[in-house]
């Protein structure tokens, strides 16, 4: 009997072994994806800069299919141009792979901000800024995100040339501050961007009138000294963030640094003086201070500041970016007037955010593929949206695709799962107001025939699209 027990443990044993071999061989045996990790160190950084970043991608995708590595920015990353990879990555494997982005922008945004976070802490900020963001909350903001379009629409009107990027810039300005109480735009960075980038965002003076009535709708009567410093510091940040991250004196990083500090500075005492108030609101600012976790904890400061400024940050230059190029796209297509399948393709076309990074915690097999522990994995958007084999005739710009509903997963313009963009709703509802307004009341014409995109860091058309407008007569 001993004996039988004996052999029984002996053939467990055996097979636990065989097993655990077998297992580790075949995750050793899995083999990095194709592709070129270029020179040591540099990679394939050089190449990337030297070429428009999609061309770089799109060249790579056709070379060697829908998973590759390259070498950029000095990390070795794996590239997913599928939507099943980028549906592993970003939804049901979410939690093998964190958010990564660098240091430098971290911490000029605030490194609490819940897009740099994983697990609870990003789940209790999230819902949080998506309550902030509902439908509801939403509602009651239509009327105002149609005086100011209807009113920036106007100021366009006197026959000036108008860089059309810069004004919608003006316009979300204007209307975050209502929405979220706070006075700093960042923009949402993707860090391979940041050096090709040589847009020029010295254009960026905040049109004093819309940032005054902002500032009324948000904190009723603030002193002018306050005022003025919040416009000061918040176009400083906005300059560095794009900028070489060195901290040496002078340089625009070490100004936006400063900057940051001093809207810390300004953002606490509009912290302390709402906390006085007894009435609960609704908005960012109050979602956060009414916050109580599951211990009766409520966010620090700081948790709160970081955050106000990380959703400003995320919502700007994008919603900016997208309602230029539908701007562009009405222009270049004037029978098109279907509002919805307008912006749907123009999203489309234009990839605002043309990829995400995520850094593998573990190592992790894919299709057969090895995705090591400490690699930047990088969905690609942009490849997936101008996929022939999803969107037939990928460079024609042509709403009526949207007629039929996209395969699932193939059209991703604010990402996909736990980090999927909470403020999707309230850019349609934006972009749409505006879109509105534009088609039934104005009528446009681009200046010049620059065909060619800048990257600041989101595509924008050349010069921010120079337009003029004239306002129909009734
Ligand atoms: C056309 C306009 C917009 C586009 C194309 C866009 C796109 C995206 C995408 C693709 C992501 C996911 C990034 C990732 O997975 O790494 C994202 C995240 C985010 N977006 Fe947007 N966005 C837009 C407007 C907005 C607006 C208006 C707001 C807020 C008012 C906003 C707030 C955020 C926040 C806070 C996140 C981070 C969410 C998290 O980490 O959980 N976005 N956005």
């Amino acid at each position: 009997m001993e004996g039988m027990i004996l052999v029984h443990v002996f053939v467990f044993l055996v097979a636990l072994i065989s097993y655990i071999f077998i297992r580790r061989n075949r995750r050793d045996m899995a083999k990095l994806p194709p592709g070129s990790l270029g020179w040591p160190y540099i990679g394939e950084t050089l190449q990337l800069y030297s070429q428009d970043p999609n061309v770089f991608f799109a060249n790579k995708q056709k070379r060697y299919g829908e998973i590759f590595k390259t070498h950029i920015l000095g990390c070795p990353s794996i590239m997913l141009a599928s939507p099943e990879a980028a549906r592993f990555v970003l939804v049901t494997q979410a939690h093998l792979f964190k958010p990564t982005y660098p240091k430098s922008k971290e911490n000029l945004i605030g490194p609490l901000a819940l897009f740099f976070h994983q697990g609870e802490y990003h789940t209790r900020l999230r819902k949080l800024v998506q309550g902030s963001l509902s439908l509801d909350n939403l509602r009651g903001l239509v009327s105002d995100i149609e005086a100011i379009s209807v009113s920036t629409l106007n100021s366009w009107t006197d026959g000036h040339i108008v860089n059309t990027f810069y004004e919608m810039k003006k316009i979300l300005l204007h209307l975050c501050f209502t929405l979220v109480y706070i006075q700093v735009r960042v923009k949402f960075c993707l860090h391979l961007y940041v050096l090709i980038n040589d847009f020029c965002w010295n254009c960026l003076t905040i049109n004093v009138l819309s940032f005054e009535v902002g500032i009324l709708a948000i904190f009723g009567h603030l002193g002018t000294s306050q005022k003025e410093q919040l416009k000061r510091n918040y176009s400083i940040v906005d300059k560095g963030y794009n900028s070489f991250p060195t901290k040496l004196p002078g340089t625009p990083f070490k100004k936006a640094i400063m900057a940051r500090r001093q809207l810390q500075k300004i953002l606490s005492e509009l912290i302390s003086k709402r906390k006085e108030k007894t009435s609960i609101e609704k908005d960012l600012l109050g979602c956060l201070l009414n916050s109580k976790d599951e211990k009766g904890e409520i966010l620090s400061e700081d948790q709160i500041a970081d955050n106000i400024i990380g959703v400003l940050f995320a919502a700007q230059d994008t919603t900016a970016s997208a309602m230029t190029w539908i701007l562009k796209y009405l222009h270049d297509h004037p029978k098109l007037l279907e509002t919805v399948k307008v912006i749907l393709e123009s999203l489309r076309m234009a990839s605002i955010i043309s990829f995400t990074f995520r850094e593998a915690v573990t190592d992790v097999e894919y299709k057969g593929f090895r995705i090591p522990k400490g690699w930047k994995v990088m969905p690609l958007f942009r490849n997936i949206h101008h996929n022939p084999e999803f969107f037939p005739n990928p460079r024609e710009f042509d709403p009526s695709r949207f007629e039929v509903a996209p395969k699932p997963n193939t059209f991703m313009p604010f990402g996909s799962g736990v980090h999927a963009c909470p403020g999707n709703e309230l850019a349609k509802l934006e972009m749409l107001i505006m879109v509105h307004h534009l088609v039934t009341k104005y009528r446009w014409e681009v200046v010049g025939s620059e065909s060619r995109i800048q990257y600041g860091p989101f595509p924008v058309p050349m010069h921010g699209l120079p337009a003029r407008f004239l306002k129909e007569s009734t």
